[in-house]
């Protein structure tokens, strides 16, 4: 009896360990092997795009890892992502949105599609990054930077094609201005020496304006959008206006609950105009105390010459005019 069981133990053995065999080469021939070791040992882009395996395995596996806590939460990664554009007024309108009880938003920028070193790291830890929801509740991401990188666009369409992007765009000289204090202000608490603005938006042989200048090339606003719009339909992108953030945040809040599928949940009771601020900030309500944006936000802008403002009014002009021909709407931006 004892040498039977011995006898039998051993075929199963056997037989498990040619079935375990042929079912590796299955997979190695279908591609999937390399989807298996995805985390611990990250693929190449390259090697990503030339299998398409494993692309949609990345979407299964991601859905799959969902993990279910016991109050019913779970961290999904994001359905809407703000990608940009830097100095619009990307953080309020995050925040403006978490007042809806059916937004949850990450708490930092993840980089996560546009730094190779976080996008390594996998889908899975990008999601242990996302707050805890409902299935009810759309968890958003927001990283201004995914604006203007070139494999973003790729990655998160890679991630999920259905992804719903939100984009705000301010005056893009204002943005420019923007930009330049924030670099400023950064500088001068390091205690560096900072350029004129004029050295960084000029050629200094020609004194046109630089194209080089990174701050310019964001405000570009049409090169970037047309790589996203490659990729993802026109109705997938929202595009905020964020001059009017600053002075109607409720309008355009409620564009994006209709554009979410959501009810109208952020109302005028929710925020209040903050005069020492100059903006509007979020009322206390359960939980959470009143709010105004850091003072990081709103700056008072370095004064650059008359001229020199209309010197890039003047260059925008036929870039926002490409703009609003890709986007099919136009901005009264003068
Ligand atoms: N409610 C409210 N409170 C404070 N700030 C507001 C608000 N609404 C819009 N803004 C504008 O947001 C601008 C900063 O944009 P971002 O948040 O996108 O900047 S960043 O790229 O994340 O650093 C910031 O730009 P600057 O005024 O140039 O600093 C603000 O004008």
């Amino acid at each position: 009896m004892k040498r039977c069981l011995c006898r039998w133990l051993r075929a199963c053995t056997v037989a498990g360990s040619a079935l375990l065999l042929i079912y590796l080469t299955v997979l190695q021939d279908n591609g999937l092997m390399a989807a298996l070791s995805y985390g611990s040992q990250p693929l190449s882009d390259e090697n990503r795009d030339s299998n398409k395996g494993f692309r949609k395995l990345l979407e299964e596996d991601a859905l799959s890892s969902e993990r279910v806590n016991s109050s019913n939460l779970a961290q999904r990664l994001p359905q809407c992502i703000i990608i940009g554009a830097r100095k619009s007024g990307t953080r309020a309108l995050i925040k403006f949105l978490e007042l809806h009880p059916q937004i949850l938003s990450a708490s930092d920028e993840m980089h996560f599609f546009s730094n190779d070193t976080n996008y390594k790291l996998g889908l899975d830890w990008y999601r242990r990054k996302m707050p805890w929801s409902r299935p009810d509740q759309i968890t958003i991401e927001k990283t201004p930077k995914y604006f203007i990188s070139e494999i973003s666009p790729a990655r998160i369409h890679r991630m999920n094609s259905s992804t719903k992007l939100v984009v705000i765009l301010r005056h893009p000289t204002t943005r420019v201005v923007s930009d330049y204090t924030q670099i400023c202000a950064n500088k001068q608490a390091r205690n560096e020496s900072v350029d004129p603005f004029e050295s960084l938006a000029l050629e200094r042989d020609t004194g046109h304006v630089n194209l080089e200048y990174r701050a310019i090339q964001i405000s570009m606003y049409h090169q970037h959008l047309a790589r996203w719009l490659e990729l993802f339909p026109r109705d997938q992108l929202h595009i905020v206006d964020g001059g009017n953030l600053i002075v109607n945040p409720i309008v355009e809040i409620a564009k994006v609950e209709t554009f979410l599928g959501l009810e109208h949940q952020v109302k005028n009771e929710s925020i209040y105009f903050n005069s020492t601020r100059g903006f509007y900030c979020m009322r206390a309500a359960k939980g959470r105390p009143e709010r105004c944006l850091g003072a990081n936000k709103g700056r008072k802008h370095v004064k650059i010459s008359e001229k020199m403002i209309h010197k890039l009014n003047r260059f925008f002009r036929p870039h926002n005019e490409r703009l609003y021909k890709l986007i099919g709407r136009r901005f009264s931006w003068r």
